[in-house]
C-alpha cells in the first residue's frame, strides 16, 4: 500500500507517591486521573477533538489509542499528543485528590513493566489488504518482529535472578505466543483478531503486539517506519527465502539479552543465523526494494539511515554511532553514567529507578524529557506540532470528521457516541453515521449530523 493508515495505543504505567500520606491503589488513582473525563464524557472510554480513544480498561492502565495517521510525523505528533493529554489528567487528578486530603503525586510511565512484573503494552496498528495471504505475512514479519528490538527497543535493566543484566527489550520477555487472536492471557507477537474498522473485504488490520513503548522520537520513527516498509516488501509478493523460526518466543528472549546481536537462533529449516543477520537480511532487501521502486514518503532514507546506522552500531559495538537516537542506547548510557558515578553494580536498585524514571512523562522529572531537553535526544517533530495534535486530528483521514464532530458536540455539550467507524447523536433520533473509509475526509451524512449538532 502507498498510503497506509497507521495507529499506535500505549498503555500507561500508573504510580502514586505517598510521603507521609496513606496510600491509595492504581485503581483509585485511575480514577482520580478519569474522574474529569467522566464528567464531561459521560463514560471512561471517550473520543478527544483530535481523533483519538482515551480509556481506561479492565485494570488501572490509562490507554491512549492515537487516531488513524497516514504520514510518519504525524503519527509521532499524535502519539506525543497521547502525553501530553495525559500530563493534564495528572495535574487535573492531583487537585481532586488533594481536595480530598489525599497528599502526594501522580506519576505515569509511558513504559512496559512494572516492579511486580506485570506487563503493559503498546500496540501498533498498520492497515494491509485483504488480499494480503496472512500465514504468508506472519511467517515474514515473525523473524523481522522478533529482532526488531534491536533497531528500537526501549531497553531494560533487569535483575531477575540469573538473568540479570541490560537487555534490548521490555516486552521480550512477557510474550508468549507467534500468532494468536488473544491480546492479554496468551500475549501473542502478532494478534490476529479480525476486526479491521475498515471495509472488511478490502482491509485487514496487523495488530502487533510485540512492541516497546518508545520515548525517543527517532526511535518511534525507525520502528514504524521500518515496519511499514518490510510491510511493502511483502505486500509487492517478493519471494524473501525461508526465515521461520524454529521457536520465536525463545528467540526472543535470547535475542534480548545479548546486546552484541550475534546470539544465534535456530530457524525451522536447521540453519541458524544471529540477530544481526536477520536484520541486515531485511534491510538489504528493503534497500533494494526502494531503489528499484522509489521512495513512497519523504522520511525513506532517513528511516534507512538510521537503520543501518543501529545494526552497524551494534555489529562494530561502537554505541556512540546511535546514543541520541535509540531508546536502549539513549538508556544504556545513562545507567552506565549513573553506575561509573556512584560505583554501583547494574543489580543495585537504584539503578532500576533511574530505569523507571527514564519513563517518567513528566517533564521536570523524566529523565528521558530532561535529556531531549539537553540536547542529549534528537527529535523529529516540533513542539508546535505535538502541541497542535492535542486538540486538531489529522487532516488526511477519517479521523478529521470524528475530530469535527468531537467538538461540535462538546462545544454544545451534546450526548454523542463515536467509534473509529460510527457517530451517533444520542440523545437525537436519527441514523448512525458510518465511515467505512478510512481515507475520507469529507461525507454528507457526518457534515448534515455536525450541522445538525451546530444548528446551521
Ligand atoms: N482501518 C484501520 N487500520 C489500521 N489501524 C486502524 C484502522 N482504524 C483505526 N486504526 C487504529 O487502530 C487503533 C485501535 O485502537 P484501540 O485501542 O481501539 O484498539 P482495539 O484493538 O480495537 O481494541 P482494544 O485495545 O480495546 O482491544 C487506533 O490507534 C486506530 O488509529
Ligand atoms: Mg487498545
Amino acid at each position: 500500500m502507498d498510503r497506509r493508515i497507521i495507529g499506535i495505543e500505549t498503555e500507561y504505567g500508573i504510580a502514586h507517591s505517598h510521603p507521609g500520606s496513606r496510600s491509595i491503589t492504581p485503581e483509585e488513582v485511575a480514577r482520580y486521573l478519569f474522574k474529569p473525563v467522566v464528567e464531561w464524557g459521560r463514560s471512561s472510554n471517550v473520543f478527544l477533538t483530535n481523533g483519538a480513544r482515551l480509556y481506561l480498561d479492565v485494570g488501572s492502565h490509562p490507554e491512549y489509542a492515537t487516531s488513524e495517521c497516514d504520514d510518519l510525523l504525524g503519527l509521532i505528533s499524535q502519539d506525543l499528543a497521547g502525553e501530553s493529554v495525559m500530563r493534564s489528567l495528572i495535574e487535573r487528578g492531583e487537585a481532586l485528590m488533594h481536595e480530598d486530603g489525599i497528599q502526594g503525586s501522580i506519576y505515569l510511565f509511558k513504559n512496559n513493566s512494572d516492579s511486580a512484573g506485570n506487563s503493559f503494552g503498546c500496540h501498533e496498528n498498520y492497515m494491509i489488504p485483504r488480499k494480503l495471504e496472512f500465514s504468508r505475512l506472519s511467517e515474514l514479519m515473525i523473524p523481522f518482529l522478533v529482532t526488531r528490538q534491536l533497531i528500537c527497543g526501549a531497553g531494560k535493566v533487569n535483575l531477575a535472578g540469573d538473568n540479570c543484566g541490560f537487555h534490548f527489550s521490555q516486552r521480550a520477555d512477557h510474550v508468549w505466543e507467534g500468532v494468536s487472536s488473544a491480546t492479554t492471557r496468551s500475549r501473542p507477537i502478532i494478534n490476529t483478531r479480525d476486526e479491521p474498522h475498515a471495509d472488511a473485504e478490502r482491509f485487514r488490520r496487523m495488530h502487533v503486539i510485540v512492541g516497546d513503548s518508545n520515548m525517543s522520537q527517532t526511535t518511534q520513527l525507525l520502528k514504524v517506519g521500518a515496519t511499514d516498509l518490510v510491510l511493502r516488501l511483502i505486500e509487492s509478493g517478493a519471494i524473501l527465502g525461508d526465515l521461520k523460526l524454529e521457536n520465536p518466543i525463545r528467540s526472543i528472549r535470547e535475542i534480548s539479552r545479548d546486546l552484541t546481536g550475534r546470539q544465534e537462533v535456530r530457524l525451522a529449516s536447521g540453519r541458524s543465523m544471529s540477530a544481526l543477520e536477520i536484520q541486515r537480511f531485511f534491510l538489504q532487501h528493503v534497500t533494494a526494494f526502494v531503489e528499484k521502486n522509489g521512495a513512497h514518503h519523504a522520511h525513506v532514507s532517513r528511516v534507512l539511515e538510521l537503520w543501518e546506522r543501529a545494526l552497524d552500531a551494534i555489529e562494530t559495538q561502537n554505541l556512540g554511532l546511535i546514543e541520541k537516537d535509540i531508546d536502549w542506547a539513549i538508556k544504556k548510557r545513562l545507567t552506565d553514567a549513573y553506575m561509573a558515578k556512584n560505583s554501583l553494580e547494574l543489580s543495585s536498585p537504584r539503578v532500576a529507578q533511574i530505569d523507571l524514571t527514564y519513563h517518567d512523562i513528566s517533564l521536570e522529572r523524566g529523565l528521558f524529557h530532561v535529556l531531549e531537553r539537553r540536547g542529549a535526544a534528537t527529535t523529529v517533530v516540533t513542539p508546535e506540532s505535538v502541541e497542535e495534535a492535542v486538540t486538531v486530528a489529522p487532516q488526511t483521514t477519517r479521523a478529521k470528521i470524528r475530530g469535527e464532530f468531537i467538538k461540535a458536540a462538546r462545544e454544545h455539550g451534546r450526548d454523542v457516541t463515536a467509534d473509529w467507524l460510527h457517530l451517533k447523536v444520542n440523545d437525537a433520533q436519527g441514523a448512525t453515521v458510518l465511515l467505512k473509509d478510512p481515507f475520507v475526509t469529507e461525507d454528507a451524512a457526518a457534515t448534515e449530523l455536525i450541522n445538525a449538532i451546530r444548528g446551521v
